[in-house]
């Protein structure tokens, strides 16, 4: 809703009240639009202030209101009666002003900022456009280059920056409310004629073609696929091109398209999704409203690899002390040079100073004694993360946590290594540490809610999204990973090339296909941890147990291509060719090709054509049916940790949702159907068996994403 009060005599003061966002539901529209009529209408008002409660002046449209029978007042005639009032009225923006929010206070004579509130047109990033008036109003306002930057990325930009584009009139370190009430007894009885931002003639760049064409040619590289960035530029265009009423018809016209399609969906399930998996819960019962996290204060690394320098740039920049502990001299020295670098390049770009005192480097482990945290970054090896964690269970004080940033290891055995295991937690961060939204916090039987609570905080605080998941092989991420990579490697063996399958799964949204991404890691990580499981045999051996591993179907590819010293980007050489080693530029290598006939000839296999679709199916559905396994066994809680950790972690497109909800979207009927399918013709590759969950909810009649949950309880209470 929406409050009309009048202040300082002459004022009209409109409070939108729709906890905890002021978000724009039809209650609150129609409250804005009673309050205008009464405001304008009241003899002893002669200007306006709309401001929101509790800090915040609009979130924008409720977003839970789209996909529903949407009622009440429309906000663009709203807007429109805001804009054409004879009464001064003025935006009093604290805290947040974006989608809707900022198309409101678009729709005022005048804004006044707070100087920590942010603004943004933000509807590209739920799939939609900002279609109260957003796309013709910012560019007459600020002009077609900057209104296209931000329309078409969403992106929040300061007061300091939206005074300076000119979209607020003044920025305020007091109260802002009392500012723009001030502002507003200034302009009372001010000509308007000035101040209408539809009246404005948008400003012609001087070749739109051409300055439009660059900028869709640029906005669909970086879409990957995404439709709303494109309608985003197809409505401004109407701005600069048309006249208003006109580009108004444009903007509804393609916000139609938008509003009902599946990416708008999907990334409105993505918002909602961040926000579920904060509300992480134990197959123990333990959830995040019921376990207090403890404050960490003082917090140590121990180990200064690539992974260990970026969590301890993360800690620092989170405002923790950091004990960064390294027992190698020469790695030592280099990161602590590399360590203080990237924090300085981060400041540099926020505009702050760097954190650099918050660190302090030791070369001994007893330096972590008085911390109250610690994360194990140590090279991926059981036998040194074990002794890591019984030295630092005899170091440190009472009730530290111990985490191990393992992608993989058992936390449970390490946690078995302490006197403590309680206070033992997987801190799962994605490289580089520092830059990487996703946390996995992984639980093991014994971690303590508690612990558990304390890592999900302290991401929180380092501004990841995390998300707690049971103790298993790979936790989630890695685990359906794997399926991922085997398939992809069977199609090289079946008759693919490395160039058809990153050509699909590019098509299909991900920013690099599988082999580029395997390039860009490095192809010796994977050789590692498979010569470490017993499955690298050296050699090219023919006869069919070559190409079987502990009784199942396995493709020594990348084995032999390791063998070769071709370990990626960084040796030149990999699934493509570069350059030079360290190269990025992925190329066509004619010696891959042969080697793959000469592989295929070798091992008796006769090539055959396969297609985008068969590609696609098999890489996606075999990561799919590993998700149902991983909710199966009560891994994840649900749906949303996975396709979140699947969005922030693996570049999963987020306009697709994530694994689990694409494939409610294709169906669960047709997803169970091809696993059966792919499984028939290959019975050798467990993972195509589809998994008994996706079977019981097919059979249950395919919930929708959001009813998993529910359904997964029930299946399990009816074993
Ligand atoms: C149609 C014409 C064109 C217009 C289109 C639009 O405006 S599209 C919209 C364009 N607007 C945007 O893109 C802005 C989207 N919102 C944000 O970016 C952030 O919420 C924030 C920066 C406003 C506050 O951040 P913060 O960290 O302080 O808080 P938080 O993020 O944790 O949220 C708290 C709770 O509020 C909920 N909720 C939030 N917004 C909305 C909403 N609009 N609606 C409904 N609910 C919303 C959120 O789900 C959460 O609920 P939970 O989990 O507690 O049940």
């Amino acid at each position: 809703m929406a409050q009309f009060t009048r202040v300082s005599r002459s004022v009209g003061l409109i409070t939108l009240q729709n906890p905890p966002v002021n978000a724009l539901s039809a209650v609150t529209r129609q409250g804005i639009v009673d309050a205008v009529k009464s405001a304008l209408g009241d003899p002893k008002v002669k200007s306006v202030v709309i401001c929101g409660q509790n800090g915040i002046f609009c979130g924008g449209a409720d977003i839970k209101e789209f996909g529903t029978n949407i009622t009440g007042p429309p906000l663009v005639p709203m807007i429109h009666a805001i804009e054409a009032s004879n009464k001064p009225v003025v935006a009093a923006i604290e805290g947040s002003a974006f989608g809707g929010g900022l198309e409101l206070a678009l729709g005022c004579h005048y804004r006044v900022a707070h100087s920590k509130a942010k603004l943004g047109l933000t509807e590209v990033t739920l799939g939609l456009l900002p279609a109260a008036g957003g796309t013709q109003r910012l560019p007459r306002l600020i002009g077609v280059p900057a209104a296209l930057n931000l329309i078409t990325t969403g992106r929040h930009v300061t007061a300091a920056e939206a005074l300076q584009l000119g979209i607020v009139d003044q920025v305020t370190d007091h109260n802002t409310v009392d500012e723009a009430v001030k502002f507003a007894l200034s302009v009372a009885g001010k000509s308007l004629d000035a101040r209408r931002i539809s009246t404005y003639p948008c400003p012609r760049p001087s070749d739109v073609d051409a300055l439009f064409e660059e900028v869709m040619q640029k906005v669909r590289q970086s879409a990957r696929g995404a439709i709303a960035p494109i309608a985003c530029v197809q409505a401004v265009r109407a701005a600069a091109t048309l006249p208003y009423s006109q580009g108004m018809e444009r903007e509804q016209e393609l916000m139609a398209t938008l509003f009902t399609s599946g990416q708008a969906r999907a990334l409105q399930y993505c918002f909602f999704a961040q926000r579920a998996v904060g509300r992480w819960s134990m197959p123990s019962g333990a959830r995040w409203d019921t376990s207090k996290p403890r404050s960490i204060r003082k917090a140590a690394v121990i180990g200064l690899g690539t992974m260990g320098r970026g969590i301890a740039v993360a800690l620092a920049q989170a405002g923790l002390s950091v004990v960064a502990v390294e027992t190698q001299e020469k790695q030592f020295t280099e990161a602590k040079k590399m360590v203080s670098g990237m924090m300085e390049r981060g400041a540099k770009r926020r505009g702050t100073a760097p954190p650099l005192d918050k660190i302090t480097y030791s070369q001994n482990i007893q330096a972590v004694a008085d911390v109250d945290l610690v994360i194990e970054a140590v090279f991926e090896d059981m036998a040194l993360k074990e002794k890591v964690f019984q030295q630092l269970s005899t170091i440190c004080k009472q009730g530290t946590f111990l985490c191990t940033n393992t992608s993989a290891l058992d936390v449970d055995h390490l946690a078995s290594q302490t006197r403590n295991p309680e206070l033992v937690v997987g801190m799962h961060f994605f490289a580089p540490a520092h830059v990487m939204k996703l946390l996995e916090v992984v639980y093991g039987p014994r971690s303590s809610p508690q612990a558990v609570a304390t890592a999900m905080q302290l991401g929180k605080k380092m501004g990841k999204v995390s998300v707690a998941v049971g103790n298993c092989r790979g936790f989630v991420g890695n685990r359906m990973l794997k399926p991922y990579l085997e398939q992809a490697l069977f199609l090289l063996e079946e008759g693919a090339t490395p160039e058809l399958v990153d050509g699909a799964l590019e098509e299909f949204g991900f920013a690099l296909g599988v082999f580029k991404m395997s390039d860009l890691s490095g192809l010796d990580v994977g050789w590692k941890i498979r010569k470490g499981d017993g499955l690298v045999e050296p050699g090219l051996a023919s006869g069919p147990s070559a190409r079987i591993r502990q009784g199942r179907r396995y493709s020594p590819l990348g084995d032999l291509l390791c063998e070769q010293g071709r370990f990626g980007q960084k040796t030149g050489q990999g699934w493509y060719r570069y350059d030079k080693p360290g190269s990025r530029v992925a190329r066509y290598d004619p010696w891959l090709h042969s080697f793959l006939e000469e592989y295929r000839t070798q091992h008796g296999i006769v090539a055959r054509r396969m297609d985008q679709q068969e590609v696609l199916e098999r890489c996606l559905y075999a990561l799919i049916n590993e998700g149902f396994r991983i909710l199966e066994d009560g891994i994840a809680a649900g749906p949303e940790d996975i396709d979140i950790i699947y969005v922030f972690g693996y570049s999963w497109p987020r306009h697709r949702g994530g694994p689990m909800f694409y494939a409610s979207m294709v169906g669960l009927a047709k997803v169970l159907k091809r696993l059966e399918h792919y499984h028939q013709a290959h019975p050798d590759i467990p993972y195509m068996q589809p998994c008994n969950l996706l079977r019981r909810l097919v059979a249950s009649g395919s919930p929708p994403v959001h009813k998993w949950k529910e359904a997964i309880k029930k299946l399990r209470s009816q074993l």
